[in-house]
């Protein structure tokens, strides 16, 4: 039995940092344990521009620790109006990793997102050509598809036509939550990839209303029934290069989430890596964990691998970890937990 592992330091290939006294409370807890993160763009105003994104990286830069060798990878947020040019300079400085799409309205944060593909051609063209992946929200927003259909409708109605359209685009499907995106991602070229939130591979969409209504189980995508589930986590431990982990850890003060009409996000940073950990221990898979975690996400990035370690074990984690994290006077953000004990733990890194 496995008691002990050691992999290379973790990524993270969806991260949301949030800005002011949120961003100053959870930016710590990131670095702490990842080296580098994709850091999305839905902020409010979003990262619109370049000089948005050095702005925000700088705050970011200025809330964490001394010392910390965190690295934020910098993305835009695709509005009907970005400039190809912007995109072009980016790429050319480095200082673009990536460029998030958000059917407006499809979840938080999202309004200043996209209505109509057709009005962003010409930005999809500067990225094919620069090299610079998509990174979507895969839910169509049309009312009348239900909340349960809306990524496998997507694939369908939006991303199918857009490779079509743009080949040599690099996306990624971001938060899969289907069986629909494993299989579609698994089969497609080399161009699309997908991250996986540790929730879904966790819970299904029955555990949200487990002895009354759970909204810290709450995120877009829903989590969906027991045999999504169990498809992402086939996807994740297969040894695909293909599937990568994003936490998409999104913090909300609990007062936001704890009302009559909370907010979509789930706040998991602090324990993402030891729950992974976990559901790859359970699948018979802890020789695949770090393909999932360090590896896979890095090669599709074309970024080189961390050269750090860190040392998981099996055993519980000291209980402090589920301590919500302290965002200011506003209040305070509750850190995910599933009902079933935690049984692995960061022992060093
Ligand atoms: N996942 C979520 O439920 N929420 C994210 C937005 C997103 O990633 O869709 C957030 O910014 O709160
Ligand atoms: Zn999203
Ligand atoms: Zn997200």
């Amino acid at each position: 039995m496995v008691e002990q592992i050691e992999i290379t330091r973790p990524d993270d290939w969806h991260l949301h940092l949030r800005d002011g006294a949120m961003l100053k409370a959870v930016a710590p807890v990131s670095a702490a344990r990842f080296a580098r993160a994709i850091i999305m763009p839905n902020l409010v105003p979003p990262v619109r521009t370049l000089e948005d994104l050095r702005a925000y990286r700088g705050r970011i830069a200025a809330a964490l620790p001394a010392g910390a060798r965190f690295r934020p990878l910098m993305t835009l947020y695709l509005t009907e109006t970005t400039d190809p040019q912007t995109i072009t300079q980016g790429a050319a400085s480095g200082e673009l990793t990536a460029v998030k799409l958000y059917p407006a309205g499809a979840t938080t944060n999202s309004d200043a997102g996209v209505k109509d593909l057709s009005k962003v051609h010409t930005v999809l063209e500067a990225m094919q050509e620069a090299g610079v992946p998509l990174l979507v929200h895969g839910e169509v927003t049309d009312p009348e598809v239900d909340i349960f259909d809306r990524e496998a409708v997507f694939i369908e109605r939006v991303l199918t036509p857009l490779r079509k359209d743009f080949p040599a685009l690099r996306i990624v499907m971001e938060h899969i939550t289907t069986e629909e995106g494993a299989s579609y991602v698994g089969e497609a070229d080399d161009n699309l990839a997908a991250t996986i939130t540790p929730q879904h591979l966790i819970i299904n969409r029955t555990d949200i209303f487990k002895g009354g209504i759970r909204p810290h189980f709450y995120c877009l995508p829903i989590a969906k029934r027991e045999n999504h589930r169990q498809a992402l986590r086939k996807a994740a431990t297969s040894g695909s290069a293909k599937f990568f982990l994003g936490t998409d850890s999104a913090p909300h003060l609990s007062s936001l989430k704890e009302c009559a009409c909370g907010c979509a996000g789930i706040f998991n940073a602090p324990v993402a890596i030891p729950y992974v950990a976990q559901v790859f221990d359970e699948e018979g898979a802890l020789d695949r964990l770090e393909a999932f975690v360090s590896l896979n996400g890095a090669a599709f990035y074309r970024l080189p691998v961390n050269e750090d370690k860190i040392t998981l074990r099996k055993a519980a984690p000291d209980e402090a970890i589920f301590r919500p994290v302290d965002a200011g006077e506003d209040g305070s953000v509750v850190v995910f937990r599933a009902d079933k004990p935690l049984m692995w733990s960061v022992a060093e890194g």
